[in-house]
């Protein structure tokens, strides 16, 4: 079974723009699970324009009361500064069920790609453990659309990792182009790839309920998605309870 793990990211981006605390990431969390959504992913930023680490700490503290899994993204190599503790110091606090590590930086408008498993082995190897040693899952954010990001996925296992995170981003935009037949085929090698190498298989960016059921039928053994951009942009006009079900259908999970 594929899990969906909703991020809220999304609702802070709108929270923020007038300060204040509406609306509410907690609430907006609360709601997704509600209708059925499996987990809560956050990415809080180092500089903080959306997550904050006390969203962090309250959804920490949402998805224990109600026995879901809290996946938290990040950079392990970002150092701390004003706000934000740093990656492991807020796993650390708030020990995740999953930690997603994603080599991302400020500049960045969004993730866009994943680790190169064979140069960044040594360097990311201290933090998986690290991560590993508090007890978390540790999921890698992994390109699969790059001859290179395919051939060296299975390294990520060399690394410790329990998981990859396929980064979804080129999946989607080839999908919008309506010629996505080639990379349906590189996403299906990856995940195969890692499978093989005994990684658990995730997926994430801008999956949406327009693109993920095709990505599900040619990518077999997705264990999680975890969904923010559109499912939030979707949830405007169909509401949030309406929207998680419409992904959970997608995944089979037909609620009431
Ligand atoms: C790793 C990943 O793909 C998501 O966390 C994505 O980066 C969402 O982050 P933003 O909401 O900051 O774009
Ligand atoms: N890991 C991907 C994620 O959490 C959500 O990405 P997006 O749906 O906001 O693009």
């Amino acid at each position: 079974m594929t899990v969906l793990s909703v991020n809220v990211n999304k609702i802070a981006v709108l929270r923020n723009s007038r300060g204040g605390s509406e609306p509410d990431v907690v609430r907006a969390a609360r709601a997704c699970l509600d209708a059925g959504a499996h987990g809560i992913t956050v990415h809080p930023r180092p500089d903080a324009r959306h997550i904050r680490a006390d969203d962090v700490y309250a959804l920490a503290e949402l998805t224990r009361e109600r026995g879901v899994e809290f996946n938290l993204e990040g950079n392990p190599f970002a150092p701390p500064r004003a706000g934000y503790p740093g990656f492991f110091a807020l796993c650390d606090a708030v020990r995740p069920a999953q930690a997603t590590l994603v080599p991302d930086s400020d500049a960045q408008l969004t993730s866009d790609h994943g680790f190169d498993f064979v140069r960044d082995a040594d360097s990311l190897r201290p933090h998986v453990d690290a991560l590993k040693g508090i007890g978390c899952r540790v999921s890698l954010f992994a390109d699969a659309h790059t001859q290179g990001g395919r051939a060296g996925i299975a390294h990520a296992a060399d690394v410790g990792a329990d998981r990859v995170e396929l980064y979804t981003g080129p999946w989607a935009e080839a999908f919008a182009s309506g010629a996505s037949e080639a990379m349906a085929a590189q996403f299906a090698e990856a995940a195969r790839r890692a499978q093989d190498a005994g990684l658990g298989v995730n997926a994430g960016h801008d999956l949406s309920q327009e693109n993920l059921g095709a990505f599900l039928r040619a990518v077999p053994g997705v264990l999680e998605v975890s969904i923010g951009h559109a499912l939030i942009g979707e949830a405007l006009y169909d509401g949030l309870d309406a929207t998680v079900r419409g992904y959970l259908a997608l995944l089979g999970e037909e609620r009431g």
